[in-house]
C-alpha cells in the first residue's frame, strides 16, 4: 500500500491491522482489520470495552509490538518489518509512552527518571529542554520530589513522573495509556490540560486510552473500539454522549 497524498499530515497510522495471540482453538484475535491515521496536532481519545484491543493498538502503533496482519508507519516509514535497532532509534526520537504500568526505573529518581530519553539518546538537553522539563515538573507538582525514588512515591505520583518522562523531549507522538487512571480529579484535570496543551500549543500528537468520558471529552478525536474493531471515531463530544454511548456499547456486549 502507498501512502497517498492525503495521509500526509498524518504522524502515525496503521492499515488493515490484525493482532492474533497464540494458536487454534485457543487463539484470541485482539485486533481485526483496523486503519487509522493519527494526524499531526491532534489529541485522539481511545476508548472500548476492557479487552476490545485499546493497549494492543496502542503498542502495535508505537512500535513497541508487531501486528500479525496489516501495515505500521511512523511519519513516513514504514516500521511493519524495521529492524529492531532502526526502530528503538525512530522511537526513541519520535514517540513518548506512559503505560499502564508507568515503567519508571526503580534506581534513579525522579529527575533521573524525567531525564531518561535525553541519556538513552546520549545528549544533554538543551538550555530550552532543561526549561521544558523544569515547567513540567512543576505544573505536575513534581517540584518538591525530584530526589525520591519511584518506591517513595504515591501511584498518583509515579504516574506523573511517567507523564513527565514521556512528554520531556516534547516527541511529535505521545501514547498515554490510562494517563489520569490513578490521580485525583484536580490533578487528573491538569494532566489533561498538560496533554491538551502539548497537542495545541506545540502541534504534538496526542493518543491517550481512557475509561473516563470526562476525560475523552478533552480530546479533538474519539476512536471507539469493541472486540478490536474501530466501531465509531467522532470529533469532540460532550462527557454525556460518550457515556450514554459507552453505555450502549456495554449493554450490546
Ligand atoms: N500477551 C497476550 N497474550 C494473550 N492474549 C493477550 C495478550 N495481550 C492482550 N491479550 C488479549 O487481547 C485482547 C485485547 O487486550 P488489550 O489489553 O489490548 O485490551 P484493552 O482494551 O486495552 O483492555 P483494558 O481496558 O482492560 O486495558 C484481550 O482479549 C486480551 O486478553
Amino acid at each position: 500500500m502507498e501512502i497517498q497524498p492525503s495521509d500526509l499530515g498524518l504522524v502515525a497510522r496503521v492499515a488493515g491491522l490484525g493482532k492474533r495471540y497464540g494458536t487454534g482453538a485457543g487463539a484470541v484475535a485482539a485486533l481485526e482489520n483496523v486503519s487509522l491515521g493519527l494526524r499531526r496536532g491532534e489529541f485522539t481519545a481511545i476508548m472500548g470495552p476492557s479487552g476490545s484491543g485499546k493497549s494492543t493498538l496502542m503498542h502495535i502503533m508505537a512500535g513497541l509490538d508487531s501486528p500479525t496482519a496489516g501495515r505500521v508507519w511512523l511519519g513516513d516509514t514504514d516500521i511493519t518489518h524495521l529492524p529492531d535497532g532502526a526502530l528503538t532509534v525512530l522511537r526513541r526520537r519520535r514517540v513518548g509512552f506512559v503505560f499502564q504500568a508507568f515503567n519508571l526505573v526503580p534506581t534513579l529518581d525522579v529527575l533521573g527518571n524525567v531525564m531518561l530519553p535525553f541519556e538513552l539518546d546520549g545528549r544533554r538537553p538543551s538550555g530550552e529542554e532543561r526549561a521544558v522539563v523544569d515547567a513540567l515538573v512543576e505544573r505536575l507538582g513534581l517540584g518538591e520530589r525530584l530526589r525520591h525514588r519511584p518506591h517513595e512515591l504515591s501511584g498518583g505520583q509515579q504516574q506523573r513522573v511517567a507523564i513527565a518522562r514521556a512528554l520531556a523531549t516534547r516527541p511529535d507522538l505521545v501514547f498515554a495509556d490510562e494517563p489520569t487512571g490513578n490521580l485525583d480529579s484536580r490533578t487528573g484535570r491538569e494532566v489533561l490540560a498538560i496533554l491538551a496543551d502539548a497537542s495545541r500549543a506545540h502541534g504534538q500528537s496526542i493518543a491517550m486510552v481512557t475509561h473516563d468520558p470526562i476525560a475523552a471529552s478533552h480530546a479533538d478525536r474519539i476512536v471507539f473500539l469493541a472486540d478490536g474493531r474501530i466501531v465509531r471515531d467522532t470529533q469532540r463530544t460532550s462527557a454525556e454522549e460518550i457515556a450514554t454511548y459507552m453505555l450502549s456499547m456495554e449493554r450490546a456486549a
